[in-house]
């Protein structure tokens, strides 16, 4: 990933500020930097020399960890803060606002001295607020928001940092400190703004990536990559010439899938799969184009697509479901992986998640899920994606008793699927509450899988989780406008009962109709 381009900080918030879910945690350019070298010098001895690469692994995984301790104080604001200032004598000059979080030892004496500070670097303080520390309150917190220099910012950073009185100092971005009123896409073209990725599984970062120590590959999937932060809103999604190895490791996971579609799969799943290959756009032999996919769901549910450079944070990816689009991946897995691969890659979004969204009772609950997930607070959206996870990803429900999967990361990975099914792993009755706090790792198969009911009732379960979440505002979707609108005046709910009523009015008409004898 190149970080310029797969990053955005004008959007409102930074990155860090979205990603906070456990394993969504952002790494610093600087640790990214680090832990880049370090692997390509790994990757260069594994490539290029018969090495036990085991050991190999082992090694650099100290470094990395090193390095990453190393460079923990430095927070990406502050990464981008330096960035800026050395484009020129231009940018050092450029006053810059900042929000400062600072820990006081010594309550309001050392306030003093970080005012005096502000002062010595020609800072001017615009806000200040101060309160005693949740955990110890002989300590006191506070939040001040100052306007200066980039150059003298970065240099206060780094003397309040060396000061005893201060237990810890954080910058962050002048935007970003209203939890009142969190920035959150509005249109769907805002989502040019939400594709921050999670780096964890790339081939080039990952060492246990199938991909890790295949050249070509990670020259095909970066090339692939590069689509993706090249698209904007409104564009039609670019055509990709599959190699005949990529089209054969779609052709050896789909004609698996379909053999075991019938016995184990949904019947949701398996009525869509049905209509796909009766328009040809699933078959054996090539992979399906993400336009032609895009146009399929639009007629089906008003579903579409835009193409994804790789894993995206929860916060990015939740958000587009909430207007109807799904950020898809283009590259294809590691030849060597057809039955299981650790990030996802563009079978898994096709063959897992493709049917399900033309289903329109999915469609509508995948598009809630969205909705709920704006403007939600980390830890809600920690919640959310763990049962998106145990069930959107993951689930199993019953159909007349018998297990069967609904879960895209089953559909998509037939190694998977077979393990779910077997008596290897422990199935839990589905329970939102209880799911949402439930740990889970993406790398090997799950050792715990959720049943739901049905496949009916886990929407019901999980729509009710949802709307009892504690965002204090509600958002509605406006299908006129494409956007989201915040529900908080007497005016717009008014105008929104208006429309309603009269759509209730045409229904209540069309059961007239129908009960005229005239219509028998
Ligand atoms: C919301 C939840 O974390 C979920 O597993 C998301 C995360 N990011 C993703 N990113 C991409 N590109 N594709 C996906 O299917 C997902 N799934
Ligand atoms: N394991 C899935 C792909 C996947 C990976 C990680 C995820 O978060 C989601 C999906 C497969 O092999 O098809
Ligand atoms: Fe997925």
């Amino acid at each position: 990933m190149d970080f310029n381009q797969g990053l955005n900080f004008q959007n409102g918030y930074p990155a860090r500020r979205r990603s906070l879910v456990d394993d969504a945690r952002f790494e610093t350019l600087v640790v990214k930097q680090t832990k880049q070298s370090v692997l390509d010098e790994a990757r260069l001895r594994s490539n290029d020399s018969s090495v036990d690469p085991e050991i190999e692994i082992d090694e650099t995984q100290k470094v990395i960890e090193n390095n990453g301790e190393n460079d923990a104080g430095l927070t990406e604001e502050e990464v981008v803060l330096s960035n800026a200032i050395s484009e020129g004598p231009e940018a050092e000059k450029a006053l810059q606002r900042a929000a400062l979080i600072l820990r006081l030892r010594e309550g309001m004496n050392s306030l003093s001295r970080v005012l005096k500070s502000i002062e010595k670097y020609q800072g001017s303080v615009c806000h200040l607020e101060t309160r005693p520390n949740q955990n110890d309150t002989s300590q006191l917190d506070a939040l001040i928001k100052v306007e200066m220099t980039r150059v003298s910012l970065l240099q206060l950073i780094r003397s309040l940092r060396q000061s005893s009185s201060l237990e810890h100092v954080t910058l962050i971005g002048e935007d970003n400190i209203s939890a009142k009123n969190p920035w959150f896409p509005r249109h769907a073209s805002d989502l040019d703004n939400c594709n921050h990725l999670m780096t964890k599984y790339e081939p080039d970062l990952d060492m246990n990536h199938p991909g890790f120590a295949d050249k070509e590959y990670r020259a095909r999937r970066k090339e692939i990559a590069e689509i993706a932060f090249a698209y904007n809103y409104g564009d039609p999604i670019p055509f990709i010439d599959y190699t005949e190895t990529e089209n054969k490791t779609w052709g050896s996971v789909f004609n698996t899938v379909l053999e075991l579609m019938p016995k184990h799969a949904c019947a949701e799943y398996c009525r869509v799969f049905k209509l796909l290959q009766e328009e040809g756009i699933f078959t054996s032999n090539k992979i399906p184009q993400l336009e032609e996919m895009s146009n399929f769901l639009r007629r089906h549910t008003g579903f579409s697509l835009r193409p994804a450079a790789g894993l995206l944070t929860a916060r990015d990816f939740l958000a587009s479901l909430a207007f109807r689009i799904f950020q898809s991946t283009q590259y294809v897995r590691h030849k060597n992986t057809p039955y299981h691969t650790p990030e996802p890659d563009c079978i898994h979004e096709l063959l897992g998640h493709m049917p399900l969204l033309a289903d329109p009772s999915f469609a509508q609950f995948s598009q809630e899920i969205g909705l709920a997930s704006l403007g939600a607070s980390d830890s809600e959206i920690e919640k959310l994606s763990t049962v998106y996870w145990f069930t959107v990803e993951f689930g199993l429900c019953k159909e007349s008793g018998v297990v069967k999967a609904y879960g895209a990361g089953l559909l998509s990975a037939y190694g998977e699927l077979l393990h779910a099914l077997s008596d290897k792993p422990e199935l839990r009755p589905f329970e939102p509450a209880v799911t949402a706090v439930q740990p889970y790792q993406d790398q090997e198969y799950q050792p715990i899988y959720y049943v739901a009911e049905s496949f009916d009732d886990m929407k019901d379960k999980f729509r009710r989780w949802v709307s009892a979440m504690s965002r204090p505002f509600e958002v509605r979707f406006n299908p006129h406008t494409g956007r989201v609108e915040v529900l908080d005046s007497v005016e717009k709910l008014e105008s929104l009962v208006h429309q309603l009523n009269t759509e209730v009015l045409h229904l209540s008409n069309a059961i007239n109709k129908m009960k005229m004898p005239s219509y028998q």
